[in-house]
């Protein structure tokens, strides 16, 4: 399998190169150049599977011989032996014909974990076969920060830097970042957004000397291998609500657009979905678009669902390029508009979004009547950015067609919304009891390109 990019000038790329490239040296994103298909038997039989040996066939194609056989099912079983639920990925129902796919039960309460804890045993592998080390920097809102730590911490041959938005995550996630005591972590709070977080991201991966000089990794889903991971759970979800026999829809509570990107590639691949639903909080820019085709950025407003706090949404380049028909000269001048301030999707593409996506909006107050409401009818409480994504479920689901919502973090990372919609404070699981007794280690930082390169030539390891 091949991987190029979006903006089709870099070098085309295995999949391990890939892995450790991170962003294409034109600014693009990797992505496959073609997207294999699993027949209806291989489907069949795989229903009845394990995750870890859906895992196994569903990715390995895109994998290809970077590892063997016995060792890419080693690093799989690795990646998931810490997850807290025997299934990984369980189906919970909430009402007939609605289900919601928890995706909290890894080591940092958040569907980053099921992506994350896997590369962590790829980049390990990796690295150590040739000799190398890298230093990730990451982009966050909160969830991938804490997962990237958790995978990354006490590596030999990583150092790990953290961008997060000063003030904008919640008490829980900064914790999950600032507390571990290796000291190949760095958590840095930047003066900003996470718009910002990951603009100098990108910049730092678009210094060409920069890059080369620290041999820049990254782990956000830039990298391909991070969506790669998060295809197996739509296979998982679809079959066990029997997707060959019938299709089925899926809801996301969306930011980077990453997980229903990932819904897509396993649309691609032949898993029967029939609507995958966009669901936005109050930063909308995804919504609007699929709804007017108008991208146009606007500022990024702090909500009770942080995580979900953006308006440059990185994977929705991958989206455009595949609604372009895979013509990068569309995607470096949509994207040099976008530098600018914003861009209009072409009228065949957006006709191609949105077949592909459906979307929905929910503002802060319905979020947390979506709280208050579920906690009431279930007795059970959900984390803000599943609650957005379970109201747009509901409001766009088909009756005849089983709809598949994702619940993408534990209410206990966001116990201060949580609590204040329902009086309940979700408690932290055991593993994590003690957070707050855990003491604190972090770096404010400018919004500074120059100033941000020099912090991460200095905390690199010697
Ligand atoms: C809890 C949570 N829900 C939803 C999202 C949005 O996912 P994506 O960025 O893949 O669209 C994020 C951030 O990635 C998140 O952390
Ligand atoms: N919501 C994310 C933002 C980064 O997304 P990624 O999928 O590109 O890593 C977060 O929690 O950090």
């Amino acid at each position: 399998m091949r991987y190029v990019s979006t903006r089709g000038s870099a070098p085309v790329l295995s999949f391990e190169e890939a892995l450790l490239t991170g962003l294409a040296r034109d600014g693009g994103l990797y992505v496959p150049e073609t997207i294999p298909t699993l027949g209806t038997d291989e489907l069949r039989e795989m229903a009845t599977m394990s995750y870890e040996d859906v895992a196994f066939r569903v990715m390995k194609p895109f994998v290809g011989d970077t590892f063997s056989d016995d060792e890419f099912k080693a690093l799989i079983a690795k990646a998931y032996a810490g997850f807290n639920h025997t299934v990984r990925a369980p189906l919970v129902q909430l009402e007939q014909g609605h289900f919601l796919l928890e995706l909290f039960h890894g080591p940092t309460l958040a569907f980053k974990d099921f992506a994350m804890q896997l590369i962590g045993h790829m980049f390990q592998a990796v690295l150590s076969r040739k000799g190398e080390r890298v230093t990730i920097v990451g982009a966050t809102s909160g969830d991938t920060g804490s997962a990237a730590i958790e995978a990354f911490r006490g590596l030999d041959n990583v150092d790990v830097f953290i961008l997060f938005p000063h003030g904008r995550v919640s008490e829980v996630q900064r914790r999950q970042m600032t507390t571990p005591s290796e000291s190949n972590v760095h958590a840095l709070a930047l003066d900003g957004d996470f718009d910002d977080c990951q603009a100098r991201l990108k910049d730092m991966f678009n210094d060409h000397d920069f890059r080369d000089g620290v041999q820049l990794a990254g782990v956000n889903s830039i990298n391909w291998g991070r969506v790669l991971a998060q295809v197996v759970y739509y296979f998982t979800a679809g079959l066990a609500m029997g997707a060959l026999d019938r299709k089925v829809s899926f809801t996301v509570p969306t930011g980077n657009f990453g997980d229903i990107f990932a819904g897509y590639i396993a649309r691609e691949m032949g898993l029967p979905i029939a609507d995958l639903v966009v669901a936005t909080n109050q930063n909308d820019i995804l919504h609007r678009c699929l709804t007017t085709g108008g991208y146009h950025k606007g500022e990024v407003h702090a909500s009770i669902s942080p995580s979900m706090d953006i308006q440059v949404s990185s994977n929705f380049e991958r989206a455009l390029y595949f609604a372009y028909g895979q013509d990068s000269d569309a995607i470096n001048a949509l994207m040099g508009d976008l530098a600018k301030g914003g861009f209009d999707v072409g009228d065949n593409a957006l006709r191609d979004l949105q077949n592909t996506y459906k979307s929905g909006r929910v503002s802060e107050e319905e979020t947390r009547e979506t709280i208050k409401t579920f906690y009431a009818d279930t007795n059970e409480l959900l984390c803000p950015h599943s609650a957005i994504g379970v109201r747009v479920g509901a409001a766009l689901r088909d009756p005849a067609t089983p709809m598949i919502t994702l619940a993408t973090a534990h209410p206990a990372k966001f116990p201060d919304a949580v609590e204040a919609a329902t009086g309940q404070r979700p408690p932290l699981p055991d593993h994590m009891a003690d957070l707050f007794d855990r003491e604190e280690r972090v770096t404010r930082v400018p919004n500074d390109l120059e100033a941000l390169k020099d912090i991460i030539k200095g905390g690199i390891a010697q």
